[in-house]
């Protein structure tokens, strides 16, 4: 590679570009979405089911690249994502301002080519809801931010059954509802402990404005709608006996884990470990009931 000493943006590395696209979070959406695909009793052609999850993957690496497009400022004051590619200058804000719509409209377009119109919609809904919604309007104006904007990351499981099926029906619906309501324990849990960097940045999330006390309260009731949630695809009959089984497991620990959060009285980060264990088990365990929902499926159905 020729590195050029001047100040005219290069173009972006490959690399910076994937990190646009927030590959980590989009690990579990294009798990989350996969498992819809694959819960769904449509049968979908391997390629187009392939596909499917590529677009909705890119669709929502695009909604991530644009949310770091508009707050490329906003990032460079917190220390958790000062080093991400637009504030650090490896890549230019026009560049990922390009790269973001261009992801948006390729990867919405090709899902509704190889599979329906439905799923595609959903699909530029979900981009615009990340990107515009909650980046734009709900993340800088109300603590509640995360609540409503995690609507969009709880659209995959909806996305994946659509393009399967072509519709959308109860069980698609429950994985959605799973999803909005595990957002905000997912979050608040990581905000807690990172609270002075929103804090600083002027981002007004729940333990900024409403105190620590307050947060933990209001995880502990999202946890619980959460388990009632979870619980129902399998006690509304709609699923089997292994993803019942997961669903009872996770939630008793995600309630005991939540509880522990819920007791905690303490105010500096370094004792946060209730904290910083419910976050790193909210992603376990949303990969695992996801793939108990799979499992139960080709098992048993
Ligand atoms: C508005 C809703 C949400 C907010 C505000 C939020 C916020 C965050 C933040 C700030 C992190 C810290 C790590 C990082 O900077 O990458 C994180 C990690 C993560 N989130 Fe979320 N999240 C939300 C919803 C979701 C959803 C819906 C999913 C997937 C279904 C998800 C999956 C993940 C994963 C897999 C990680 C771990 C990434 C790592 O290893 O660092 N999040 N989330
Ligand atoms: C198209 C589609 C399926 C989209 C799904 C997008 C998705 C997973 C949204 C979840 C929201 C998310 C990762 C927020 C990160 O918060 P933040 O942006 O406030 O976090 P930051 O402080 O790390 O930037």
């Amino acid at each position: 590679m020729i590195v050029a000493e001047t100040s005219v943006p290069l173009p972006a590395d490959w690399r910076d570009l994937f990190a646009l696209t927030k590959p980590r979070v989009m690990s579990l959406v294009v798990f989350t979405a996969l498992c819809g695909l694959l819960a769904s009793p449509a049968h979908i052609d391997p390629v187009l089911g392939f596909t499917a999850i590529l677009c909705i993957a890119l669709g929502a690496g695009a909604s991530g690249a644009l949310n770091q497009w508009y707050e490329a400022d906003l990032d460079a004051k917190m220390k958790r994502t000062a080093k991400r590619p637009l504030p650090s200058g490896r890549v230019d804000r026009q560049a990922a301002l390009h790269f973001g719509v261009g992801l948006a409209v390729f990867s919405v377009l090709m899902l509704g080519l190889a599979t329906n119109w439905l799923a595609a919609a959903i699909l530029a809904f979900s981009i615009f809801f990340y990107a515009v919604v909650y980046t734009i309007w709900l993340k800088p104006n109300t603590p509640q931010n995360i609540v409503i904007g995690g609507a969009a990351g709880a659209f995959p499981p909806l996305l994946g059954w659509a393009a399967a099926s072509g519709d959308v029906s109860t069980l698609p619906a429950l994985l959605f509802a799973i999803i909005f309501l595990w957002t905000p324990p997912h979050f608040w849990a990581l905000a807690m402990f990172v609270r002075t960097d929103y804090a600083a940045a002027g981002i007004p999330m729940l333990p900024v404005t409403a105190g620590l006390r307050a947060t933990r309260a209001q995880i502990m009731g999202y946890s619980l709608a959460l388990a009632a949630a979870a619980v129902a695809p399998w006690a509304l009959g709609l699923t089997g006996a292994i993803y019942g089984l997961a669903a009872v497991v996770l939630n008793g620990a995600f309630i005991v884990l939540a509880a522990r959060v819920w007791r905690n009285r303490a105010t500096e980060p370094a004792h946060m470990r209730p904290e910083k264990r419910l976050f790193a088990f909210s992603i376990l365990y949303l990969f695992i009931l996801f793939g108990a929902l799979v499992a139960d499926r080709l098992l048993i159905a």
